[in-house]
């Protein structure tokens, strides 16, 4: 049996928090992204995050943020790590470790075999990597899109630090996910909402229980 780390991202209301906790996740992210449609201000975030303390850890998506806005959230939400989401280079994630002291993820976009070349780059820096989707053409957000990429391309690999999947994972095909890439984290926002940034109850409670029964895939 492997636990697999399980984030549900861009939580923003207090029923839909209260869900992912008492269904026992691992993580819970706040979206700190002004396009997207996940993004909570730091009041409503601090508050979310009060919620999760001591219960999950607090992970903090942000999108080339600068180094005051990232001060800001370290200052009212208080997460327990920085997801770093856009174009953010090794340096400035070696940076943010120091004048945070929070723990660093760094998601990369994926589409064919030539991506996994930066992953060499970033491990040496980040805490965790996520590896997602590379964001369709067109689209405002370079995650959260619902898409999937060729979960293969990652079987194998020799990765030095702790990585998660992400991209369009959903109850039904998150455990194929989980045997096709290898990886014992996963990450999920859009399947587990009924709309853009609507977040459902009961969707979080099925996409946990189906990470938690994949749990048993090899052991
Ligand atoms: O969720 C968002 O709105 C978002 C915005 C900007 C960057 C990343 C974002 N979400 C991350 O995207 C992946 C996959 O999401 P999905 O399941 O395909 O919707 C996940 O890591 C989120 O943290």
């Amino acid at each position: 049996m492997t636990h697999i780390t399980l984030k549900i991202c861009g939580l923003s209301t207090e029923e839909t928090m209260r869900a992912a906790l008492e269904a026992g996740v691992d993580m819970v992210g706040l979206v700190f992204f002004p396009k997207s449609p996940r993004h909570v201000s730091l009041s409503a975030a601090a508050h979310l995050a009060d919620m999760a303390r001591g219960k999950a850890e607090i992970v903090a998506l942000t999108v080339n943020m600068d180094l005051d806005g990232l001060s800001r959230i370290k200052e009212l939400v208080a997460p327990d790590w920085f997801q770093f989401h856009g174009s953010e280079p090794p340096e400035a994630l070696a940076v943010a470790k120091v004048m945070h002291g929070t723990k660093i993820m760094k998601a990369l976009g994926i589409s064919g075999p030539e991506d996994l070349e930066k992953i060499s780059l970033y491990e040496q820096v980040a805490d965790r990597l996520l590896l997602d989707a590379k964001a369709p053409e067109g689209s405002d957000i370079p995650g959260g899109n619902g898409v999937t990429f060729d979960w293969s391309l990652l079987k194998g690999l020799d990765l030095k630090k702790p990585a998660m999947l992400a991209g369009g994972l959903n109850a039904s095909n998150v455990a194929d996910a989980i045997r096709e890439s290898g990886l014992t984290g996963i990450d999920a926002s859009s399947a587990v909402e009924t709309e853009k940034g609507v977040k459902d109850a009961g969707l979080i409670r099925d996409f946990v229980a189906a990470v938690r029964s994949a749990e048993t895939i090899g052991s």
